[in-house]
């Protein structure tokens, strides 16, 4: 018999990266974390703190110089090249603020690209409950210009669910909307968490897409130095705050406990 799943769709152990040039930048410095199956996590931090980074070696899209990465039980280090970019198509979705959708395809065709590119056929009960539940059903045949841009977030939501991935990593996935339409593809993406028990791993600026998330991760200087389990809005902005005031005044932000 094989081995259970692990409890957690992804973790970083002392990951660490590091930006050669000619003033090296560490952007992650031995950062250790989980990321709980069917939990929605939300990764906030000043400008620079390291996010992108995280989201990027998180998600197999760099390497860290150091520390592992794990998606479920596949350690990313012993995957060469080809092999990640697999692991990459199949069993990961991308959600960022550009919608990257194709234009010259409709949104139907946008949404099964993913399944296009590694030759699987939709599972059409999968691909109905997908489309039905990103409110999308009438528009299959436009194309994404002639959509709004809280509809193309859902075409980009659908599109990284119909692969059903272990883990979805959102960049800034509200960014480009306004508020109604972000508090729609929200909500939307917490319920992909709460019926599909997706895990989602979102890096966001604003605390109110964060208060979304099960838990709210601050970074400093490349290093975790909040953790914190269903903040408020409020609490989240607070936290920021101290964040900032503390950098201004050039003091060091202590790393968590744990
Ligand atoms: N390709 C690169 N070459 C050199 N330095 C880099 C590179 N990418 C990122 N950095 C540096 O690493 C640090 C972390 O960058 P990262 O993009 O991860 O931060 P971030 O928290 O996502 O920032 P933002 O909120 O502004 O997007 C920053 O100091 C950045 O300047």
């Amino acid at each position: 018999m094989s081995a259970p799943p692990p409890p957690e769709a992804v973790r970083l152990e002392r990951v660490s990266k590091t930006y050669e040039g000619d003033q090296p930048v560490t952007a992650l410095a031995e950062v250790d974390v989980r990321f709980l199956r069917g939990t929605m996590t939300a990764v906030m931090g000043p400008s620079g703190s390291g996010k992108s980074t995280l989201l990027h070696c998180a998600a197999g899209l760099d390497r860290p110089d150091s520390g592992r990465v794990v998606i479920g039980s596949t350690d990313l280090a012993t995957l060469p090249e080809k092999r990640l970019t697999e692991l990459r198509r199949d069993r990961i979705g991308f959600i960022f603020q550009a919608f990257n959708l194709v234009g010259a395809l409709t949104v139907e065709q946008n949404i099964l690209l993913p399944l296009r590119l590694s030759g699987r056929r939709p599972d059409t009960a999968w691909l109905a409950q997908v489309i039905g539940r990103v409110g999308l059903d009438h528009r299959l045949g436009h194309r994404p210009a002639e959509l709004s841009g809280g509809q193309q977030q859902r075409v980009a939501i659908a599109r990284a669910l119909v692969t059903r991935p272990e883990v979805i990593f959102c960049d800034e996935p509200t960014g480009a909307l306004d508020t109604q339409t972000a508090a729609d593809v929200l909500a939307l993406l917490r319920s992909v968490v709460d019926h599909f028990g997706q895990t989602v791993i979102m890096v966001t600026h604003d605390p109110v897409a964060a208060s979304y998330a099960n838990r709210v991760m601050v970074l400093a200087d490349g290093r975790i130095v909040q953790d914190m389990p269903q903040p408020g809005v409020r609490r989240i902005a607070e936290e920021l705050a101290m964040l900032d005031r503390r950098r201004r005044q050039q003091q060091p932000v202590p790393a968590r406990e744990g």
